[in-house]
């Protein structure tokens, strides 16, 4: 795949100036947003995008806090977070509203999915190596709670992983407890 760099932007932000930048994957604009010096082992948050948790306040996952507690750990103490535009694990909105509406019907986040005719999660990393590459970093300390997403990266070196730890909510409970039992994530 293709990828168009943009040029780097300030970001000031109510976490502190931040820095953007943009890499184009087809019709995927990701982003990288960044708080320098990122020191010899970036700390690194690898989030895919959640419109809802993230821009909407939404109870019903832990992204919009997963990605607060990302943006001022970058701030406070340099480093990365990448921004992939896989939205709804890479579903789509369109399908992800479809997904939820089957949850409200009782089935939960995966076999929402398997009854749209998805895999339980449809993501790729590959630009993550790239984004990586050009940044010239090859060892990182990855914030995430997902194992799976360490062993994703073949070229880069995981020095370290960091715990996101965000306390449960009434909405959210059944679906981080799915994460944690059928997913395999570190809740
Ligand atoms: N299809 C679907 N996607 C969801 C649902 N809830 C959250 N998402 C998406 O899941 C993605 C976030 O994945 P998570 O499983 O929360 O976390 P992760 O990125 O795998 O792991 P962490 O690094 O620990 O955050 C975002 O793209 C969300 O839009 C859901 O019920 N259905
Ligand atoms: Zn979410």
């Amino acid at each position: 795949m293709n990828i168009k760099i943009s040029n780097i932007a300030n970001l000031p932000s109510k976490f502190g100036n931040l820095k953007i930048q943009s890499f184009q994957e087809g019709i995927k604009e990701h982003l990288v947003i960044f708080k320098e010096p990122l020191g010899q082992i970036p700390l690194v948050r690898i989030h895919s995008e959640c419109l809802t948790g993230d821009a909407l306040g939404s109870l019903k996952c832990d992204c919009g806090e997963q990605l607060e507690f990302a943006l001022q750990n970058i701030s406070s103490l340099g480093g990365m977070i990448i921004y992939l535009r896989q939205e709804g694990r890479n579903i789509g909105l369109f399908n992800k509203v479809n997904a939820y509406a089957l949850q409200d019907q009782g089935f939960d986040t995966i076999e929402a999915n398997h009854q749209l005719g998805f895999k339980s999660d449809e993501r790729s990393y590959e630009v993550v190596e790239t984004i990586l590459e050009h940044f010239k970093i090859d060892k990182i300390r990855l914030l995430t709670n997902n194992p799976k997403k360490m062993s994703c990266l073949k070229n880069i070196m995981i020095i370290e992983r960091w715990p996101i730890i965000i306390p449960s909510n009434n909405h959210n409970v059944d679906y981080l407890k799915t994460k944690k039992e059928m997913m395999g994530h570190l809740l």
